[in-house]
């Protein structure tokens, strides 16, 4: 990778030292910053559009606020790139999202600048009250808050909550909306509608031209009321959009919006809104992708591009390893759409992740049926709950740990409601790079808890349609949860016709003698890997495919109990309260006494890596099953 010398990024190594430079400078170090960044995440793939779109906010934010005694929280994090590079991590940034390297999100323990650990949307303006609280509370009078939140984020319920909240307590806090029309998909709802009319206001500008040129008329008072309303823009605006309004409906002082790739300006305006007191809100207007063509064009696919031309914009596919086989999330988005083709109940939801869970597919064939709710997860569920109860079969589509969002309604207004919803947790188990805010490592064990529900997890791409095709037939009358990984599959024949899977159905893939190894979805392909290494070592060990975690098999789990004094199970989930606690819970409930290990994700969160390095360190990989197999027989 060719250094990208700064004409002066390489002299800012702390925002103290991006003060001493000039303003009429500041447009240099955005051009600086705005190259750095398109020149390390070509070649160290990561987020992308989103970070080019805030340099300039983010620049003058360091510029003007005093950071890091200034607290300043960014919602999500994917767009905290030039954050990173302008708070002392310019040198060490090419290990971004690196194995042991930086996090690709602000982190707490990574840096005093990072205020709140973030990666889920829609937190930072509860964080940044909570800091202005406590400010408030200690005495401090010099602290300002700011939170960063997008369009996309302020979709998510929480944000209106601490909005609420916020404005009822006067708190001293500045929210900057970065407005900028797109989630990773373009903005949806009747929000981003709102926010469209304000920014291309036609009643504001219309009445601030018409009141303009009817002042130009008047001598004296006209001349006199226009230099006090060009010098109070934001009056006039406020007379006019104040009774409509959302944000001074929570008791926000509303200003903008403006252009957020001005630099001079917005160092301004946050100037002056530095000693405004109370809740305040910023709308600033930004372009997903700024200064890089390609991703200002196809803001989507440049949200996380991987590997790309930084000259042509052209981007590296990462075809899967196993020739044609289909990442899971694709073989989700055209089942769907067959199935749906046929079974007229079917309907999709998707809380804002309609490309990256494959969504898109039928939203494009059937936009009638299927709906990205936008960052919205607990109305998703709900949402899904209300179609199911009219007869319809909703595919709720959420990410594993985003759907920790939502886990009172999978209780309270799915699962005790008996409704047959269809929960489709993509990306679960170790996601890598986006690290511990995104593995889905919880999801086998929290919804293990919750009754009638059944919970399934494919090995590979056939299973997955089966289990989907399964899910959706009439004689399901309960909600049917299907976790699958994120990335490639195994299968590129996986086109087959359907067939039903029986409800707690395993099966066995290997016969052995002597230990048996019993896994859930993905772990099966590491599982018949160690399987095959360890024949070639004399060591005869069965594999079973549970498919179930609930129901389990249990005339397989009962076959096993009676054969094999030790047994493994694998998981790609947390090891507490998962698919291994069930067998042992079924074991102890049976009288057995057999010797169980559980493998999979240890009581710890899971830093960021490739998936290969954290399978490994979790010894949950091929090699690491054959190792505990070993050890095990080793010492029985
Ligand atoms: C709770 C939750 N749901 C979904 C996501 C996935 N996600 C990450 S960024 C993003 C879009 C954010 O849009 P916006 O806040 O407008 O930021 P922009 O990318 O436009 O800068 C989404 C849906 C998430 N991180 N957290
Ligand atoms: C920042 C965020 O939450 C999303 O961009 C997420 O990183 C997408 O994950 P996938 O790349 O697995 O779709
Ligand atoms: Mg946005």
């Amino acid at each position: 990778m060719d250094e990208i010398k700064g004409r002066i990024l390489e002299k800012i190594n702390n925002p103290e030292e991006l003060k001493k430079v000039k303003l009429e400078e500041l447009p240099v170090v955005c051009d600086d910053l705005r190259n750095f960044i398109i020149d390390v995440v070509s070649t160290n793939p990561g987020h992308f559009g989103a970070s080019l779109g805030v340099v300039e906010l983010t620049v003058a934010l360091h510029y003007v606020y005093n950071t890091p005694h200034d607290l300043l929280v960014w919602d999500v994090g994917h767009q905290a790139y030039g954050h990173k590079i302008l708070t002392g991590r310019r040198q060490t940034f090419i290990t971004n999202r690196k194995y042991k390297g930086l996090s690709g999100f602000p982190k707490r323990t990574e840096s005093e600048y990072d205020v709140f650990g973030v990666g889920h949307a829609s937190t930072s303006i509860s964080a940044a009250l909570g800091m202005a609280v406590a400010s408030k509370i200690k005495g401090e009078k010099d602290r300002k808050i700011v939170a960063v939140i997008g369009d996309g984020a302020m979709t998510g319920g929480m944000a209106f909550e601490a909005l609420n909240n916020a404005g009822a307590g006067k708190s001293d806090i500045l929210v900057i909306l970065n407005d900028n029309n797109m989630a990773i998909d373009p903005s949806v709802g009747g929000f981003s509608q709102y926010l469209l009319n304000i920014s291309k206001s036609h009643s504001y500008n219309r009445f601030k031209k018409d009141v303009w040129e009817g002042l130009g008329k008047l001598d004296g008072f006209g001349q006199k009321t226009r230099r006090f309303l060009q010098k109070n823009q934001h009056a006039l605006k406020n007379i006019i959009l104040k009774e409509n309004n959302l944000f001074e409906a929570f008791d926000f002082r509303y200003f903008g919006p403006v252009d957020g790739h001005d630099i001079v300006y917005l160092t301004k305006v946050l100037k002056d809104l530095k000693d405004i007191p109370g809740p305040k809100l910023l709308h600033v207007i930004t372009k997903k992708g700024k200064g890089f063509k390609q991703a200002e064009i196809n803001q989507t696919k440049f949200h996380a591009p991987g590997l790309f031309d930084k000259v042509t914009g052209e981007i590296y596919s990462c075809d899967c390893p196993i020739d044609k086989a289909p990442k899971f999330q694709n073989v989700f988005g055209e089942t769907l759409v067959e199935l749906a083709e046929k079974n007229k109940k079917i309907v999709g939801i998707t809380p804002a992740m309609p490309t990256g869970c494959s969504m898109n597919l039928m939203i494009e064939k059937m936009p009638d049926r299927a709906f990205d709710v936008g960052i919205a997860e607990q109305h998703a569920v709900t949402f899904s709950a209300g179609l199911a109860t009219q007869g319809m079969v909703p595919f709720c589509n959420i990410y594993s740990t985003f759907m920790q969002r939502a886990y009172d309604q999978i209780i309270h207004d799915v699962a005790l409601q008996k409704l047959h919803v269809v929960f489709c947790l993509d990306r679960g188990g170790l996601v890598g790079e986006d690290g511990p805010t995104h593995h889905g490592v919880f999801d086998i064990s929290y919804m293990r808890l919750v009754p009638n529900m059944i919970i399934s997890a494919p090995m590979d791409e056939i299973d997955l349609r089966n289990l989907m095709y399964t899910a959706q037939l009439d004689d399901i009358a309960q909600p049917f949860s299907i976790r699958y990984p994120r990335g490639c599959g195994i299968k590129p024949d996986w086109k087959k016709p359907f067939e039903k899977i029986e409800i707690g159905k395993g099966r066995v893939l290997s016969e052995g003698e002597d230990i048996a190894i019993l896994t859930i979805g993905k772990s099966g392909i590491f599982a018949q890997r160690a399987v095959e290494s360890l024949s070639g070592e004399g060591v005869s060990a069965a594999h079973y495919d549970m498919r179930f975690v609930k129901p389990l098999d249990e005339e397989i789990l009962t076959q096993v109990f009676k054969k094999f004094k030790t047994i493994i199970t694998v998981e790609d989930g947390t090891v507490k309260g998962g698919f291994g606690s069930a067998v042992l819970e079924f074991m102890a409930e049976n009288g057995f006494s057999n010797q169980i290990k559980i493998m999979g994700i240890p009581d710890r969160f899971i830093e960021h890596g490739t998936p290969e390095d954290l399978y490994k360190e979790c010894g949950i990989d091929a090699k690491g099953i054959k190792t505990s197999v070993l050890e095990i027989l080793k010492k029985s």
